[in-house]
């Protein structure tokens, strides 16, 4: 049976995949770029618009790392404001599990479900570390393998907040003076993180429940994704990456009684568009090096090494000392398990190509997923989905707000010519784009 392609624009702004000092690129905080963005990935009928969150800025040796973006909205107020110049749109939020209450969270996100007319989500992140915990009152963390223990509470605690009525509890009987029938919103719980009691204040949104999202990458990751999520936003964007991926994700599913249908895949993914495959191969050559300076390459590779490398020249051979793991000298970003093949293979490729330090940077780690003409880029994003690669891809321009234009003007009318794209919107909530049962 033929797939059909789930697509979400991201709204760059974390990491060095944005180029924010393109001549050609926008403000990251003015309203205007998100309702840009946003208007058109609906113009391309895509899922849903996908905002990820940074809670610290990354810092490195106590400097901002400069290709972070600085001065990033808060993900709910901005979808929120999207909701009312939009129609069909999903709007998706990332927001922490470790330094939120489940209250808190089931409130926000219904309240998106109801001004949005059924078409949020939660994207379920669980930073854990010190440096993040700095921001907040209780300062602290949590221990590395708690992080999903909070995660799978506050998720089933905001679920039962959200199922909390039934629905029918509204009785507006304005002669008797009844707004409510008594035991709306009611609830209780009793957890390791959470012993909490109250009424839920807000009858149940469009969806019930907002699609969940889950993005960790660690074999606890899966399986929350496997028991609880509907859609995972993944970092296996290439074709045999994402197949491994995609048939372990799946495999998980069984034992909780879910089907494949039940589970989106959906790999983050960098696209370059030109008239020729040759002229997309310039292009992605020439954005890879705009995102990756000299003093990116040495962050990357301080990352992938776990030393300090300032002493290093970007321009010059790669390091000659083996990799150390656990240790973290760019705060706020999570490092390798284990480095030691990746530094092979950067080795080996180095050796052969003759690439400094920077051009190995920019050749291994920072290749975009999609590079061509619009039919060669149509073809492949179909092969992936078809072949189980993926179930359809979170795209991450490096520009804002026109980092998509290409793509839905050009790619989107070659997927719906193939039949595996929607030309309109058949429902109205996320779910329906989805195609998710509650
Ligand atoms: C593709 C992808 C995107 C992510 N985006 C964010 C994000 O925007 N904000 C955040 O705090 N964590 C983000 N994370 C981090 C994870 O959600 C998770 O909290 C972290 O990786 C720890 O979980 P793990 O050990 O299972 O990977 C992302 C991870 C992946 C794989």
């Amino acid at each position: 049976m033929t797939k059909q392609i789930h697509l979400a624009a991201h709204f760059p702004g974390v990491n060095n995949t944005t180029v924010w000092s393109d001549p050609a690129a926008g403000s990251q905080i003015d309203f205007g770029s998100f309702r840009q963005l946003a208007e058109t990935a609906e113009r391309g009928t895509f899922d849903f618009f996908f905002l990820a969150e940074g809670l610290r800025l990354r810092e490195v040796k106590g400097r901002i790392h400069d290709l972070d973006v600085v001065g990033r909205p808060e993900s709910l107020t901005v979808l929120s404001a999207l909701a009312a110049v939009t129609t069909h749109l999903g709007l998706a939020a990332t927001v922490n599990s470790t330094f939120n209450e489940p209250y808190e969270l089931a409130k926000r996100l219904s309240t998106l479900d109801h001004v949005s007319n059924g078409r949020a989500a939660w994207n379920v992140v669980t930073s854990w570390d010190a440096f993040t915990g700095e921001n907040f009152r209780r300062g602290g963390y949590l221990d590395k393998g708690d992080r999903y223990v909070r995660a799978q509470e506050s998720l089933r605690i905001v679920r039962k907040l959200w199922d909390s009525w039934n629905g029918d509890e509204l009785v507006l009987d304005q002669a008797a003076g009844a707004f409510a029938r008594e035991g709306a919103g009611a609830f209780a719980d009793d957890g390791a993180h959470f012993t909490i009691r109250g009424r839920f204040g807000l009858p149940p949104s469009p969806q019930g429940r907002p699609v969940i999202i889950q993005a960790g990458d660690s074999d606890e990751g899966r399986e929350f994704a496997a028991s609880s999520a509907d859609v995972i936003f993944s970092r296996h964007g290439t074709f045999e990456g994402g197949q491994t991926f995609y048939k372990d994700v799946k495999s998980r599913l069984a034992k909780y009684g879910r089907t494949d249908e039940s589970l989106k895949i959906m790999p983050a993914v960098t696209v370059v568009v030109a008239d020729t495959d040759a002229d997309a191969i310039e292009k992605a050559a020439y954005i890879r090096e705009q995102q990756v300076s000299g003093p990116t390459a040495l962050v990357l590779a301080e990352l992938l090494w776990g030393r300090d490398l300032s002493a290093y020249d970007p321009d010059g051979p790669l390091p000659a000392e083996d990799p150390v793991v656990g240790s973290s000298v760019t705060q706020g970003r999570v490092g390798y398990n284990d480095p030691f093949p990746i530094v092979s293979e950067w080795r080996a490729q180095a050796e052969e190509h003759g690439w400094s330090l920077r051009q190995t940077v920019i050749n291994q780690q920072n290749r975009q997923t999609f590079v061509g003409s619009p039919t060669t880029v149509a073809e492949a994003v179909n092969r992936h989905v078809q072949e189980n690669a993926a179930d359809g891809f979170v795209l991450v321009p490096h520009l804002t707000p026109s980092g998509l234009d290409d793509f839905v003007d050009r790619v989107v009318p070659l997927l719906r010519e193939r039949g595996v794209f929607r030309s309109e919107y058949a429902g109205t909530t996320l779910r329906d784009h989805l195609g998710l049962q509650l």
